[in-house]
């Protein structure tokens, strides 16, 4: 017989009988301290009491009630508080020790309910009188659910508990009528009392049971099954939930040993509360609960040319990931890194790599994280200690072999609290991360099985020695043909179905596409995109709820015609109040003043084309720069410089040693680096010797040397792309980066020309020789 150890309540009016529920008023010092020490809301740990009974000041009955605390209700009078209690009957219990204000209990099994015809008759008879004739509707409605699940012994007593209430059985027979545990006798007791009572004539018409269920069915309109949490006391549920978990062998011993000692606790220690919280992590972790992979690498090629569109490249590569998996049965030591500018789809991609395997997916957002702990979580002795994000993701996810997102690996800080990335090492490195120790859980955790993907604007941010762990996949910003695709296949049916909008109901064309895409978006990915659809869509909602609530009761239907036209007039109407029209670089700029020329840069937002800025006063060929550049950048402007003083006697250029020169990268405010300016400067500089404006249509990026030469520079395609959103025509490359040239989109090279070229005087021929030609627009 098992044994348990709760708080004690004792009375001497009234007995509690299992089912049935009663109000006690606290007024004895034992009770009071049972319910200040257990049951109020800053200690209230356990929701169960005994209800035990009082035979004199010395004697208690021997069989009390197990009891569900349903309130508490407390207030002060006269400086004292005061307390009543609601409880609800649970099940009958032998004390075994009453050392107040506990007791020790076990409980009584009642053995299974088997009446005979005649006594199931007068026990029905008795429970639809009882339930007829009371005015709690409660009781009512318990009363006939219990006789549809046919659980006679609860019926029975809560039969009998009507009956007290209304004073035809004294406090003695209710105690011995609790002792008893046969039905049958249970219900001879019930049938003497009943007939003792003037009040009820039991009938002898045939008991309708239709005429119950339409009694119930109009009881339950009200009322729902009363609700009593699990009548097991919370260690109880958590040892249960333990026992059921296969644990690795290196913790079972761990787990269980602390189980023990909570046990051994007193619920009133500090420690108590944290154990239990301790415990309950632990049961709700996944030890060995795994999803069974599904790769199969036709559906997943399938599922991802279906979810995204364009970003072939990334696709390939992910398949070969997913082949390599597929064949090792394992992604231990394998970490993708997808980068690149916003909204071009890295966090959308790793989904859908979850979801063609058939695993959970869990973001975890490392954006601004300093603390090691927000990884590895605190350690137990700290106030309000937690577990790290890994362990919350895992027991988020309920299995150990999720997809995990490390979004924005590339903005981890190291702060006072340790370093963040040395605990992503641990997790990424397949030798150690068999077992993952989190500060708060301190015991292994095996996250081998889990895949890691990451995703950064800018991987020169990210940590040397965590980089290296990383297989790095670069995505660039889309070009006008693929955003429209993506917009047509994807955000326009995602945006219509967010609104609630059928497809029918609108036709957005192509023209109005693209008119939103150039003239209201200057982004590398879609995600502008997505919010413009989205605000068209709300317009759309708009009419459409207009039309329908002016149809209500209408004696003529509104005139309106579906579907809704919304082609770039319409766009303009719509974005206009809500953003203002994309001004183009090469408009703001037109026409170009000599010693001005575009160049090219990339930021972690992708690619934007960056006016490059000189003018010259006399003086004696000092250089004067502004717009916040960096080291590398100054050093390029003087590269030029020199050039520029050692060959114009051989080109025949005018030099600028009797002038003062200014350089000058608006948007002052921007921090600006890096090599990729140089050939933009030398044109800058000899435009400004030569008097001769650059040509207004095109872009160049590329480092020189001192010698003339020009260098390879990163980040081809996202400059190409921003000189395309630009408008430009022509965009001149060094080149040695003609493989990335190649590479590029056929639709992008037709739009684009692009000019290769090897020293600085080609640099300069394809910018300045040739006779200008005006932009695109
Ligand atoms: N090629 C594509 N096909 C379909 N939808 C796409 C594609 N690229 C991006 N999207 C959509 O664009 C939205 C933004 O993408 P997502 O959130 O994945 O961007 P991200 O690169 O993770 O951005 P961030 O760096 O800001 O986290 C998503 O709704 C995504 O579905």
């Amino acid at each position: 017989m098992k044994s348990s150890e709760l708080p004690v309540l004792l009375i001497s009016n009234g007995v509690l009988l299992p089912g049935a529920d009663l109000k006690i008023p606290i007024k004895n010092r034992n009770n009071i301290l049972t319910i200040e020490k257990y049951l109020t809301k800053s200690t209230g740990i356990q929701n169960q009491v005994v209800v035990a009974y009082k035979l004199s000041t010395e004697k208690v009955y021997e069989i009390a009630t197990v009891a569900y605390v349903d309130k508490i209700f407390g207030w002060t009078f006269n400086n004292v508080v005061q307390y009543s209690i609601h409880v609800v009957g649970l099940h009958r219990a032998t004390i075994q020790k009453l050392s107040l204000p506990t007791c020790i209990i076990s409980k009584i099994e009642e053995p299974s309910a088997i009446l005979e015809h005649s006594q199931l008759e007068i026990l029905l008879k008795s429970a639809k009188y009882i339930a007829e004739n009371s005015t709690n509707e409660r009781i009512s409605f318990d009363i006939y659910n219990l006789m549809e699940e046919k659980e006679y012994g609860r019926l029975t007593d809560l039969c009998v508990s009507q009956l007290k209430q209304q004073n035809d059985v004294g406090y003695a027979q209710l105690l011995e009528y609790l002792t008893i545990l046969e039905i049958d006798k249970r219900v001879e007791l019930l049938e003497k009392w009943t007939k003792t009572r003037k009040s009820l004539k039991i009938s002898a018409e045939n008991l309708n049971i239709d005429d119950i269920q339409t009694k119930m069915s109009g009881a339950k309109q009200n009322l729902r099954p009363r609700k009593i949490p699990n009548s097991k006391n919370s260690i109880e549920v958590l040892e249960e939930k333990l026992n059921a978990i296969e644990f690795p062998e290196n913790v079972t011993d761990r787990v269980f040993s602390e189980l023990a000692r909570l046990k051994s606790l007193n619920s009133s220690q500090s420690e108590y509360n944290i154990l239990v919280g301790w415990l309950e992590l632990v049961a709700a972790l996944p030890w060995k609960t795994s999803t069974i992979d599904e790769i199969e690498i036709s559906k997943a090629r399938r599922y991802l040319d279906e979810s995204h569109d364009a970003m072939n490249d990334v696709k390939q590569r992910v398949l070969e990931h997913l082949a390599v998996c597929k064949m090792n049965e394992s992604v231990r030591g394998m970490i993708l890194c997808f980068t690149g500018p916003p909204g071009i789809g890295k966090t959308s991609i790793a989904k859908a790599i979850a979801q063609s395997m058939g695993r959970k997916f869990e973001r975890i957002s490392l954006g601004g994280i300093r603390d090691e702990s927000d990884i590895r979580g605190h350690r137990r002795t700290y106030v309000a200690a937690m577990p790290g994000r890994i362990i919350e993701a895992l027991k988020h996810a309920k299995t150990d072999n999720p997809v995990f997102l490390l979004d924005e690996i590339d903005k981890l800080y190291s702060g006072n609290q340790g370093s963040p990335s040395a605990a992503l090492l641990e997790l990424l490195d397949p030798e150690q991360n068999k077992e993952f120790h989190d500060h708060y859980l301190n015991i292994p955790f095996d996250v081998s099985k889990i895949m890691f993907i990451a995703t950064a604007n800018d991987i020169s941010n990210i940590e040397p020695a965590l980089r290296d762990r990383l297989e790095i996949i670069e995505m660039s910003g889309y070009t006008l043909k693929e955003k429209t695709k993506i917009c047509q296949n994807h955000l326009l049916p995602r945006q219509l179905s967010k609104h609630c909008i059928s497809p029918d109901y609108v036709n957005l064309d192509q023209r109005a596409i693209v008119t939103m895409i150039e003239e209201y978006t200057m982004e590398a990915g879609v995600r502008q995109l997505e919010r413009n659809i989205s605000a068209i869509c709300r317009n759309v909602a708009l009419k459409l709820a207009e039309a329908l609530n002016s149809d209500l009761g209408a004696d003529t239907l509104p005139e309106f015609e579906l579907p809704i036209n919304i082609s770039e007039p319409q766009v303009h109407q719509i974005l206009k109040t809500k953003q203002a029209k994309r001004i183009r670089i090469v408009e703001r700029m037109s026409p170009l003043q000599p010693g001005t020329v575009f160049g090219l840069s990339v930021t972690t937002n992708g690619g934007r084309v960056m006016p490059i800025e000189a003018s010259k006063s006399e003086g004696k060929g000092k250089i004067v720069t502004t717009g916040h550049l960096g080291k590398v950048l100054e050093e390029s402007i003087l590269v030029a410089k020199g050039w520029l003083a050692a060959n114009s006697e051989r080109l025949n250029i005018k030099s600028l040693k009797d002038f003062d020169v200014h350089v000058h990268l608006p948007a002052g405010s921007i921090n600006k680096d890096g090599p990729s300016a140089g050939t933009g400067l030398a044109c800058s500089l000899v435009s400004l010797a030569m008097d001769v404006p650059i040509r207004s249509d095109a872009a160049i990026t590329g480092e020189i040397s001192l010698t003339g030469h020009v260098l390879p520079i990163g980040g081809v395609k996202e400059k190409v792309l921003a000189a395309q959103r630009d408008g430009l025509r022509r965009v001149v490359l060094p080149r040695s980066n003609y493989e990335e040239v190649e590479k590029l989109d056929s639709d992008l090279k037709n739009e684009i020309e692009i000019v290769l070229v090897d020293t600085i005087e080609e640099a300069i021929d394809a910018m300045i020789r040739k006779s200008p030609v005006l932009a695109k627009l």
